[in-house]
């Protein structure tokens, strides 16, 4: 009869044994299955397949590209705000780009290219302003008159970095309005997308109403 500590060891074997035989069928399975985590797929087998930290994950530019918020099931008025994970971030750049001085002579961006960068720069949406002209701009509802005016200074802060300037407006005491456009162009450049990306990076909110804990009991 083995000792206690050889049995253990027999068992400890056997064990690995068949973990690593489930590994092997875990990941076969997940490819056969595509991306999708098959159950029981052993930890170390998942991270070998899928990398860390799988799971929920924000959308791709891509995913934001195809419109797909707009097939998917939901309340339509759902405020969803949206951002790339930050790796895609890094891709898609926009909040880690440099506005550059415009001067006469530039073109301003075509429907697609609007489309495409508004994607990336969540709760901004395209208007017209006065002269016509393409504009994004965003509409926040503050805390208070002061509010406002902080954010007018955190906004500021970001302009004068990136010399673009959005035109900024207080009203009702607590709708703050951001508006940009690029004179050079009567348009839109990536410079406005650029400022719009760098102010969604802004925290703010301490600027905005306290939310009301939603008790569901
Ligand atoms: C030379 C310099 O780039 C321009 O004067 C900047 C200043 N700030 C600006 N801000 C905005 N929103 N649009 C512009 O075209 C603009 N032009």
């Amino acid at each position: 009869m083995p000792s206690a500590p050889a049995r253990l060891s027999q068992q400890l074997g056997t064990l690995q044994r068949q973990v690593a035989a489930a590994g092997r069928r875990g990941i076969a399975a997940a490819r056969r299955g595509g991306l999708q985590v098959c159950a029981g797929v052993d930890p170390r087998a998942e991270k070998a397949l899928l990398g860390e930290d799988f799971g929920a994950r924000d959308p791709t530019a891509g995913e934001l590209g195809s419109n797909f918020g707009d097939k998917v099931l939901g309340n339509y008025n759902t405020e969803h705000i949206i951002k790339p994970p930050e790796a895609m971030g890094e891709i898609v750049g926009l909040k880690n780009k440099k506005c550059v001085p415009c001067e006469g002579g530039v073109q301003p961006l075509d429907e697609s290219e609007l489309n495409r960068l508004q994607k990336q720069c969540a709760g901004w949406r395209l208007v017209k302003n006065a002269a016509g002209h393409d504009c994004i701009q965003h509409e926040w509802k503050v805390r208070n008159f002061r509010a406002g005016l902080d954010l007018f200074q955190r906004i500021a802060v970001i302009a004068e970095e990136e010399g673009h300037h959005p035109d900024l407006h207080l009203t009702g005491y607590n709708t703050v309005v951001a508006e940009m456009t690029t004179h050079a162009a009567n348009g839109l450049t990536e410079n406005d997308f650029i400022l719009a990306a760098k102010i969604n990076e802004l925290e703010i909110s301490d600027l905005l109403p306290k939310r009301k804990p939603k008790f569901w009991a």
